[in-house]
């Protein structure tokens, strides 16, 4: 069976995804033109992340490091249990670095809260946000930026839970290549 037939509608193609990515990695650039300090980090929040990490890593003009953190809070259902948990911490030191956090989507904040909170104890000077998806009508914490960080966001989303380009249903759909609505029989 095809991984499309599940999808009742598609929101943003892989073409509309991928020139977005293109605008907000030129926003990057420029923003992160001047900081010759210290090289930034991108850390991505696995697993959701990866694809649009990916791909806006190869659209920034500049160095970058690349890490990965794991913070869980949806388990196998579409409803965040609102406490994540660090699972899988970042490998590369970022004391006195700025931060990136790329997130796929960004709905209740319970995620990037946490997330924030924590990279900014390990002594990040500045953490920013970039996330493909933000669907501030579902926002439950507010989202602190650290320092001189700011939020980047692709596409505003509609209070749906969405798939596809990383965004999971009980793990499956990660791999579409672009953000659908699933069929409502497949969410039962
Ligand atoms: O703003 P919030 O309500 O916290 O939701 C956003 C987070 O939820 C999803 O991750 P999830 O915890 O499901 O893990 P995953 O990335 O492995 O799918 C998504 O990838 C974000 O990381
Ligand atoms: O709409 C969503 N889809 C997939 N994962 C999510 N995590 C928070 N919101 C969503
Ligand atoms: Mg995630």
């Amino acid at each position: 069976m095809a991984l499309d037939d599940d999808i009742e509608r598609v929101l943003w193609s892989e073409e509309e995804i991928s020139d977005r990515i293109s605008e907000i990695a030129l926003e990057i650039s420029e923003d992160f033109k001047g900081s010759s300090s210290s090289t930034p980090v991108l850390i991505g929040v696995a697993t959701g992340a990866f694809m649009f990490l990916s791909d806006l890593a190869k659209k920034i003009k500049f160095p970058v490091l690349v890490d990965f953190i794991r913070a869980e809070s949806y388990g196998s259902g579409t409803q965040s249990n609102g406490a994540p948990r660090i699972s899988c911490d970042v490998k590369i030191d970022i004391k006195g670095k700025h931060v990136i956090l790329v997130e796929d989507i960004v709905d209740t904040g319970n995620t990037l809260s946490c997330l924030i909170s924590h990279l900014k104890s390990k002594g990040a000077c500045s953490v920013s946000v970039c996330t493909l998806l933000d669907k501030p009508t579902r926002r439950k914490v507010e989202v602190q930026l650290v320092g001189e960080g700011k939020f980047y966001k692709g596409f505003e989303c509609p209070d749906y839970f969405v798939v596809g380009y990383g965004m999971d249903f009980a793990e499956l759909y990660r791999n579409l290549a672009y953000v659908g609505v699933l069929k409502p029989e497949m969410y039962q």
